[in-house]
């Protein structure tokens, strides 16, 4: 890619207080988006991925002034977006469209599809009625439909043809950037297909950038040229969508990448992550976010320990942490016969947590001893508070920088992005810039 990016997006926060009361006093904030940098060249297609709730549609949204970020810039093609007005504004507008996982919040019923794709283009000022209506009626064929469709309403249409009116009506008015926002989601797999088609082309032939929003990896890497990675937040990876695809840096990514069960499962059976709960986003875990899910969480210095134990103690560490131990690994306090009938009820806790048999290391086998005892006794936070002491990680303590991803090869992949997690360079000289694509 050369020249100006057609957008980019510099250290953008988008933050939502949390009021309570009558005077609506500010409790907490939401960090839906918490300093995000990126780039969208000109033709590109850009994908965001990451779970539910990771602020990609708030990144997406901040991005077409649709939300006025906290802190941070949007510059569409070097002009800050939120100084446009007039004539400006209204441009920008035109030039950048939205289209939505669900094409009934688009369309309204009472339109009919030669109405519906024409109203933009009345908006923005084409005021011949014949004219109108055959650019509708050309667009409307270069989706798939037919101009003998003009005449027609939403609700005669399927999911899918309906997601091509929304195309459509985003095409019509000649737009440099497209975002898409889990525009397949809703659709099944063969239709999803036919549409991701259809998008990968009109961005072709209309030379395009389209940002794609998804929590889907399989539709990233069949039409997106580069992918960033979005954890509580952040974007945690970035890079060309072949190489961190295919060898992902951030355990977050691997994590994504073992959900998508047509890959090969046999070799991602680590990737798991140690607990489900995705944290609140008013209250985001110190150091790296990800730190209490990481499957490579960073042991302690002085731990003596196999890998396998280390995972199996930080899964017990930060299952106590979310409350996300099995029912068999807490006692109940209330009773005289703490840890239920079990003979020994830490025994019986370390084996329901995989702990059961001796660790190696002493300082560890007398911690994860200890917790094991308090869970017995049903005291979940003394438990906690003792794992935390006993195994603290560097991944709590220190936020990670971005830096360029691990070379893999000097092939194809070589152009590799970069990747937020202390396993990588740490006191590395390779700190990429944090204020733009870092690739
Ligand atoms: N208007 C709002 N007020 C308060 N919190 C919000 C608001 N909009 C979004 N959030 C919160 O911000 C976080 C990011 O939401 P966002 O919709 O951007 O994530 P997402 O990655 O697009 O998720 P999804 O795929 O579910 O849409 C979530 O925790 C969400 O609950």
């Amino acid at each position: 890619m050369s020249g100006e990016p057609i957008c980019s997006v510099r250290g953008v926060e988008k933050h939502y207080p949390i009021t309570r009361g009558l005077l609506r006093r500010e409790v907490g904030r939401v960090r839906a988006v918490d300093g995000v940098s990126f780039d969208v060249e000109r033709g590109e297609a850009l994908g965001i991925v990451g779970e539910s709730g990771s602020g990609k549609t708030t990144t997406a949204h901040a991005l077409l002034g649709l939300e006025e970020p906290t802190a941070g810039e949007v510059r569409f093609e070097g002009d800050p977006v939120s100084e446009l007005t007039g004539a400006d504004r209204q441009d920008f507008r035109r030039r950048t469209q939205l289209i939505v996982q669900d094409p009934n919040d688009a369309l309204d019923p009472r339109m009919t599809v030669g109405e519906a794709v024409a109203e933009p283009l009345k908006i923005h000022g084409l005021d011949d009625a014949e004219r109108r209506r055959a650019v509708v009626a050309d667009i409307l064929e270069r989706v798939g439909l037919s101009a003998d469709d003009l005449n027609r309403y939403p609700h005669e249409f399927s999911g899918g043809e309906k997601q091509r009116i929304s195309i459509a009506r985003a095409l019509v008015v000649s737009p440099d950037l497209i975002v898409a926002d889990e525009p397949t989601s809703a659709l099944d797999a063969r239709v999803r297909s036919e549409i991701l088609d259809l998008l990968d082309r009109v961005r072709r032939e209309f030379d395009i950038a389209l940002l794609f929003i998804s929590h889907d990896l399989d539709v990233v890497r069949r039409n997106c040229d580069r992918v960033a990675v979005m954890y509580l937040g952040e974007i945690v990876e970035r890079g060309a969508t072949e190489s961190v695809l295919a060898d992902p840096a951030h355990p977050y990514t691997r994590v994504l990448l073992s959900s998508v069960p047509s890959l090969d499962p046999t070799d991602r059976a680590l990737d798991r992550p140690l607990t489900d709960t995705v944290p609140d986003p008013s209250d985001p875990p110190s150091g790296c976010r990800f730190h209490p899910r990481c499957p490579d969480v960073i042991p302690p210095a002085d731990l003596s320990v196999p890998a396998e134990t280390w995972r199996a103690i930080a899964e017990f560490r930060f299952s106590v942490q979310a409350g996300e131990l099995p029912e068999d690994a807490v006692g109940d306090p209330g009773t005289d016969d703490p840890g239920g009938d079990a003979e020994d009820p830490a025994a019986a806790v370390r084996e329901a947590v995989g702990l059961g048999a001796e660790l190696p290391d002493p300082d560890a086998e007398a911690a994860v001893d200890d917790a094991a005892r308090r869970l017995a006794d049903g005291d979940v936070d003394a438990a906690d508070e003792a794992l935390a002491a006993a195994f603290p990680s560097v991944c709590e303590r220190e936020t990670p920088a971005a830096v360029e991803r691990p070379t893999v090869d000097e092939g194809e992949r070589r152009k590799s992005g970069s990747v937020s997690c202390l396993r990588h360079g740490r006191e590395s000289a390779g700190a990429v810039r944090s204020d733009g694509n870092g690739d």
